[in-house]
């Protein structure tokens, strides 16, 4: 296989663009063993214009090894030279941009890279072989790191049922309605809370269903319904509990200029609850999600295929 090549072009690609960190992603623990030992070939080493190692050992190119497993984590700890950092994602991404992304989350969030730095990542698909090699600025991510930053902080269950949440957000805010806009608002998580700080504005469609999020039923239920107003409330368990839903939110939130009730209702949601609100805004589809009263990040569904 292709590893040891893709790890070394990675390395000398670091080298040669001056990046500021090296990520290498593993599940085993196996691309790890590969790295050390094409870090102590210095035969190696010696052929390449620069000396790879100097920089390393320069700690001008910062090594990270990221893995989802904690025992692999456990062992490569105790293998590591000190060149390489070893860090333990929580969880598992999917997609290879969604994996990089999480590791920027934990680089950035541990101070072990800046916002001004270049990454060059070696990764490959959730529990598949390396494939590929990225370069990323860091600063042109740091949108969207904001969601894994989000994601990072939410407990499993949690987790789970705000992305399926926000990957319909993202299809409403890109595909609208039979081609027309709409705009919708999601809250998520802390349900009681939630039910007893609104009303319904309509008879609830949801009511006496046990519809879940996840089901591919549901979420086409939920477009047909996208253009009623109120909300969606759904419980941290992805349970949709009810549609057309009117917030009564008390309390000041300071939003940016242009953001109408829609999403001061959802911010004033998450300042008087636990709840994570997701709106779909009609003007232009775009995707913002609040937690505590604050908008924590937005996303044009139309540039950020993520989800
Ligand atoms: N308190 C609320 N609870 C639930 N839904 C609300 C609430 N306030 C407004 N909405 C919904 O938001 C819709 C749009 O209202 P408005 O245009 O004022 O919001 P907005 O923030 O500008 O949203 P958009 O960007 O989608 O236009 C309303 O028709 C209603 O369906
Ligand atoms: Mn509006």
């Amino acid at each position: 296989m292709w590893t040891r090549e893709l790890i070394k072009h990675g390395l000398s690609l670091a080298n040669d663009i001056d990046a500021n960190a090296f990520f290498l992603f593993t599940e085993t623990g196996k691309s790890f063993d590969i790295l050390l030992d094409i870090l102590k070939e210095k035969g190696e080493v010696k052929k390449r214009k620069f000396s790879l190692l100097d920089k390393i050992l320069k700690k001008e190119l910062k090594i990270i090894v990221f893995t989802p497993n904690e025992t692999t984590y456990k062992r490569i700890s105790k293998e590591k030279d000190e060149n390489i950092d070893i860090v333990f994602l929580g969880y598992r991404e999917e997609e290879r941009y969604q994996i990089v992304l999480s590791g920027l989350v934990h680089s950035l969030n541990l101070r072990k890279i800046e916002k001004s730095d270049k990454v060059v990542s070696v990764v490959g698909p959730k529990n598949g072989k390396l494939d590929t090699i990225m370069i990323l600025k860091v600063d042109e991510h740091i949108k969207i790191t904001r969601v894994y930053e989000l994601l990072n902080s939410l407990d499993q269950k949690m987790r789970r049922t705000v992305k399926e949440v926000l990957k319909l957000a993202m299809e409403i805010g890109r595909e609208g309605k039979e081609g027309k806009r709409v705009g919708t608002l999601f809250v998520i998580g802390d349900t009681l809370n939630v039910i007893s700080m609104s009303r319904p504005l309509i008879l609830n469609p949801f009511a006496g269903h046990e519809a879940k999020i996840f089901d591919p039923d549901v979420k086409g239920t939920i477009k047909e319904l996208s253009s009623i107003d109120g909300a969606f409330i759904i419980t941290e368990e992805g349970k949709v509990v009810s549609a057309g839903r009117y917030l009564d939110v008390k309390g000041d939130v300071n939003l940016k200029k242009g953001l109408g009730a829609r999403h001061v209702a959802a911010a004033g949601i998450t300042k008087n609850t636990n709840a994570i609100a997701i709106t779909v805004s009609e003007s232009g589809g775009i995707v913002r999600i609040f937690k505590d009263g604050e908008m924590v990040a937005e996303l044009d569904p139309n540039k950020v295929l993520l989800f």
